[in-house]
């Protein structure tokens, strides 16, 4: 049977989340912790764990179909590979930092100034863009010590909560781009492997639109009706239904996870209560 490979960090900050959504899109996978390859049993996939920083060279050589992978990454290695879904985890930013005693102006105040980094392809696009020429030290881990040590006079890495940053004594001075978890496809995937992409991006596509909604239940008198709904989005529009209880509704709606709050304030202040939010475990627009 054709199968679609896909590509999973094998252990790490990806790792997780990347088996949460394979399966949330209800595909089960055997665990395979100690394996490196394992297969779906109801979904024509099988899973590769790897390095992530070898994933971009194996789509590039076709040894896998998809990846689920960070974009800073993809960016740094794997020029040409095209995105097809952004999967919401694993934000992060690659940024420039300096030690936060040093006075930083502009990139200008970098040039000949030694960076210690991971990403030395995204650095120095960056810099030849900004006409800025540095000497860069490639180095894979724990970058942020760098400049404590007396190795660089900046660094360029990751940044999330930028607690790494802060405990080292450096302060963020340039963000080179924004990254998050991706779903990245070979440029070698063939017909059939892009027939089952497709089929997976359906159910893609319907857990991350789930995990960006709630479903809100609430109560209001049926004289409030008109102005709480005036204040609710909805796929279309709300559902009405009359409660046992006359001169009463039940309104139902689904709201972005990201506005509920402010959105539920205010049908509060409209006469709304009873008011039930629930999580969306599929949505299909
Ligand atoms: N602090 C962080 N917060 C959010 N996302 C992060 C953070 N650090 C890394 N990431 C994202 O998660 C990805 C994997 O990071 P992780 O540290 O697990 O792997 P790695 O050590 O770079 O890779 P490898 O699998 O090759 O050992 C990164 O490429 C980035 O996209
Ligand atoms: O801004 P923060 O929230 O502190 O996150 C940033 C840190 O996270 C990553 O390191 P990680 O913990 O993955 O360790 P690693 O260097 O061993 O990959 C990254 O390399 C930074 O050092
Ligand atoms: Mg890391």
């Amino acid at each position: 049977m054709e199968t679609i490979k896909v590509a999973v960090q094998k252990s790490g900050r990806l790792n997780e989340d990347s088996l949460r959504i394979l399966k949330d899109c209800g595909i089960s996978i055997d665990n395979g912790r100690d394996q490196l390859r394992a297969s779906a049993r109801n979904f024509p996939m099988e899973v590769f764990y790897l390095r992530n920083g070898d994933i971009p060279q194996y789509l590039k050589d076709g040894v896998v179909d998809i990846a689920i992978i960070g974009e800073n990454v993809l960016i740094e290695k794997g020029a040409d590979i095209p995105v097809v879904e952004k999967l919401g985890f694993s934000r992060c930013r690659v940024s420039i930092a300096v030690p936060k005693n040093v006075e930083y102006n502009s990139i200008n105040d970098l040039e000949g100034k030694r960076i210690a980094t991971s990403y030395p392809n995204t650095v120095l696009q960056y810099l030849n863009q900004k006409g800025v020429t540095s000497d860069l030290h490639i180095i894979n881990g724990s970058v942020e010590i760098a400049p404590n040590i007396g190795l660089a006079d900046a660094v360029c890495d990751i940044v999330s909560s930028g607690s790494t940053l802060f405990k080292n004594n450096l302060k963020e001075v340039e963000v080179l781009l924004q990254s998050e978890a991706v779903l990245a496809v070979s440029p070698k995937a063939g017909a059939k492997q892009h027939k089952i992409l497709e089929q997976l991006r359906f159910r893609l596509q319907s857990v991350l639109e789930a995990r960006n909604n709630r479903y809100v239940l609430m109560n209001a008198p049926n004289e409030s009706l008109e102005a709480i709904i005036s204040l609710l989005p909805g796929m279309r529009s709300p559902t009405v239904l009359p409660l046992a209880e006359s001169g009463w509704s039940s309104i139902h709606t689904v709201i972005n996870k990201d506005r509920f709050w402010e959105v539920l304030d205010q049908v509060k202040k409209e006469g709304a209560e009873g008011i039930l939010v629930c999580p969306i475990e599929k949505m299909i627009v």
